[in-house]
Order: structure tokens, then C-alpha cells, then sequence
């Protein structure tokens, strides 16, 4: 539901016009969710390399404006280094997605306000020549971090204005060479707005496809989930279906044979269920049917696996179960099935719905094959039909002196 309504909003983001940038505020809040820690690494680790670029500067400050190098060496290494590296930390360490783009735009802005500190602060005659390479901190700022477009757009408008202002109240540079240097700025700063612009937009664009088709696939995985829940589900008791029983047989044996544990098997009829269905009609032998699931379901550990086979018969799958285990647990659920009370009038009046039970286990290293423990089961169900009803019968094949093992199917014991 949710996905659903996620995937709308992406879907309306990709109908929208192509030079939008901020998403609305759902999907806005996704891509931030889902980039915020990938994007501070990476403007961290492009900040790194811009602080050692910016302090590398001081090798050009020693050479051509000497008088300046100590005020140089103050503000890029004194100022410039600790700031920047201390804002990089707390980038790092993580911020809101605006602090985080304030943060990064400041040091372009703290940048700009240095460099031109440096120059106007030397009369050598070749300092002002650094204002052309000012365009390099507008690369930095909107290409190498890059600030997200509003923040880029705003700190190159106060960086040009800065050094415009530092430009022409410095005496030494001649007019031409300050018209050409702020022209060279403004240049500077519309090319690499345009690509800041671009970078944004796709990676925006990418992000819209890439989380609408992780949604679809999402959807889609659910939709087959629920489909193969239903193939495995008996849809009147909601218990599990002969198919399910089939798969998670075949593996219990499996794991049976492996592990050289018992396995056991309950197969359970409702006596005179046909009385009952021709006494009440179909609809309420449904509802007997759902009753007498859910208290097989409610009395059984939640190892075993309780399956509609078919019709009124049903079956327990028990992992793990000696004689010893499965004669107990057989004999709680026919009780249980005694003591729901449901009325049998079509048998007799005063009659109640009671089951039958089968029962067979055994070792499945003893060279049988799956099916045959089925049949054991059955054919104890039958004797404990023959018998009378409303009993266990219990058969353990490994004994292989008698068929049916009469200690298990005693009538005065389990009836
Ligand atoms: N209401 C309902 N009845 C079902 C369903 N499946 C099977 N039955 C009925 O279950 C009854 C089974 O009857 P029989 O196989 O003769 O067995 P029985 O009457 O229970 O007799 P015993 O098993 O010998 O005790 C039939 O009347 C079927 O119509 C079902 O899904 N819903």
C-alpha cells in the first residue's frame, strides 16, 4: 500500500516538466533517505582534495608576491585548513541534507574571501594576475562537491560579488585586465552552473528509475508470494494443502534420513461425516470442517504441519516423533475433536462429531521409501474405522513381528 502510493508519486516526479529539480516533498524525502550518506562521503573526500589543491596555492604565493606569503600562510594554512577540514568532519559525521549544503557552500564563499584577502593584501605586480584562477573555487563549489543547484546558484553569485568588490578597489590592476577578470568570473560561473544544473537533474532522473523499478520488482515479488501462499492453502480451513504437504514432506524425510531422527504421521477422518452432511447440508458441513481445523490446529506443536488432504480426511506431519510422542499427540487431537460438542443428529440423537486416527512412525534409515509410510498410516486409520470410531490406531512399522502394533491401537486405552 504504501509502495503503491510511493510509486505513484515517483511516476508523477518522471511525468513532470524536464527542468524541475526538487522533487515533492514524499519523494524528496526518499531520495535524501537514500542518498544523504553516499553524497556527504563523497563531498568529504572531494572537499579533501580541493584543501590540499587550495594549500598547494602557497608554493605560487612564495614565488611571485613574497611580501604576502606570511598573511598567505596564515589564511590558507592558520584559517582556511582548520575551518575547512572541521566542517568536512562534520559533514562526515552527518547533517540535515540544508545544513549540509550551507556548510559546503561556506567554504567556497570562505575560499573566495581568502584569495582575495591574499592578493589585495601584496603589491607585487603580478598578484592580481591569481584573480583568474579565482574560477577554479567556482569549479569546485558547483562541479567537484557539486552543491545542489540553489545553493551552488547562490554561493557563485556572493563569491563573484566579493571578488568584483576586492577587484575593482585594487589599485595596481590595470582596468583592462579587471574588466577581463570579472568577465572571466561571470563565464566561469554560467558554464559551471549549467553543468551543476545537469549533474542535479540526472542524478535525480536516474534515482526516479532506478527506485521505480526496484518498486515494481517489489510489487511484483510480493504479488508471486502471495500467489504461491495460495497454491500451498486450503482455502476453507486455511490449513495447508496436499501440495504443500507433498514439498514439506519430501524434505522432512530428507532431513529424517540425515539426521537418523523418527519420523511420524497422523491421518485423521471424521466419522460419519456424511450422516452429518445430509443431516445439515453442505454449507454447515463446512463450518464443521473449519471447526474441527482450527482445534487440530490449536492442539498441535507448532512443528507439526496440519494439512487438509482432501475432503473430511486431514493429516499431521510430525517432525521428530518416536512412538513414544506421537501416541500422546494423536490421542490429544481426537479428544479435542470429542470435545468441540458438535452435534451428529444425522447419526443419532445425542451423537457428537468425533475423528478417527491413524498413526504410523519410523526411522526413516530403515530402507522404506516415503510412500510407504503413508499407506502405514492409512491402513491403521482403517483398522481404527473397523474398530469402531472415535479411536487411534497406531502402526510401527520397524516392528516387524506384527503389522499393526496393538499396544497403540487398543480400543479400551484410546477410545
Ligand atoms: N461439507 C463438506 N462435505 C464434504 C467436503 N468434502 C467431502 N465432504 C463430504 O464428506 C463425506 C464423506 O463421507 P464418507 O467418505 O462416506 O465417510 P463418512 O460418512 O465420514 O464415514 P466414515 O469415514 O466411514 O466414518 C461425504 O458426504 C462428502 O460429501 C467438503 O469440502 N465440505
Amino acid at each position: 500500500m504504501v509502495n503503491d502510493a510511493l510509486l505513484k508519486d515517483v511516476e508523477d516526479e518522471l511525468g513532470r516538466g524536464p527542468w524541475r529539480l526538487r522533487f515533492a516533498n514524499h519523494v524528496e524525502a526518499h531520495f535524501e533517505a537514500d542518498t544523504q550518506r553516499q553524497r556527504s562521503r563523497n563531498m568529504v573526500a572531494a572537499g579533501l582534495i580541493s584543501a590540499l589543491i587550495y594549500s598547494l596555492f602557497l608554493v605560487n604565493d612564495f614565488s611571485f608576491r613574497p611580501d604576502a606569503f606570511t598573511t598567505a600562510v596564515a589564511l590558507r594554512a592558520g584559517v582556511m585548513l582548520p575551518v575547512g577540514l572541521s566542517i568536512l568532519w562534520w559533514v562526515y559525521r552527518g547533517v540535515s541534507p540544508p545544513v549540509r549544503e550551507i556548510l559546503m557552500a561556506s567554504t567556497v564563499i570562505c575560499a573566495t574571501v581568502i584569495s582575495c584577502v591574499i592578493f589585495a593584501s601584496s603589491t607585487a605586480p603580478y598578484s592580481y594576475l591569481d584573480v583568474f584562477s579565482f574560477g577554479l573555487i567556482l569549479v569546485v563549489g558547483n562541479i567537484v562537491y557539486p552543491l545542489r543547484f540553489g545553493y551552488a546558484l547562490v554561493s557563485s553569485a556572493l563569491s563573484i560579488l566579493i571578488a568584483s568588490a576586492f577587484v575593482v578597489t585594487y589599485d595596481p590592476m590595470p582596468t583592462e585586465a579587471k574588466r577581463l577578470a570579472i568577465f572571466t568570473l561571470l563565464a566561469n560561473a554560467v558554464f559551471t552552473l549549467v553543468a551543476n544544473y545537469r549533474l542535479e537533474r540526472s542524478e535525480r532522473l536516474s534515482y526516479l528509475h532506478v527506485l521505480r523499478e526496484k518498486l515494481r520488482t517489489g510489487n511484483y515479488l510480493k504479488d508471486n508470494e502471495v500467489l504461491s501462499q495460495l497454491s500451498l492453502t486450503d482455502p476453507l480451513t486455511n490449513l495447508a494443502n496436499r501440495r504443500q504437504f507433498d514439498v514439506e514432506f519430501a524434505t522432512r524425510w530428507r532431513e529424517a534420513v540425515e539426521k537418523n531422527t523418527w519420523i511420524g504421521l497422523m491421518v485423521i477422518d471424521i466419522d460419519h461425516f456424511k450422516a452429518y452432511n445430509d443431516h445439515y447440508g453442505h454449507p454447515q458441513g463446512d463450518d464443521c470442517l473449519r471447526q474441527v481445523a482450527n482445534a487440530m490446529r490449536l492442539h498441535s506443536r507448532s512443528a507439526d504441519l496440519v494439512v487438509r488432504f482432501g475432503g473430511e480426511e486431514f493429516v499431521v506431519l510430525m517432525a521428530e516423533a518416536s512412538p513414544e510422542a506421537a501416541e500422546p499427540a494423536a490421542e490429544r487431537i481426537r479428544c479435542c475433536i470429542e470435545a468441540l460438542q458438535i452435534a451428529n443428529a444425522g447419526l443419532s440423537s445425542g451423537a457428537v462429531v468425533t475423528v478417527s486416527v491413524g498413526v504410523a512412525v519410523l526411522p526413516p534409515a530403515m530402507g522404506m521409501t516415503a510412500d510407504d509410510i503413508l499407506s502405514h498410516a492409512d491402513q491403521a486409520l482403517y483398522q481404527a474405522k473397523r474398530l469402531g470410531r472415535n479411536r487411534i490406531w497406531m502402526t510401527n512399522p520397524a516392528d516387524d513381528s506384527t503389522e499393526d502394533d496393538a499396544t497403540g491401537g487398543s480400543d479400551s486405552a484410546y477410545q
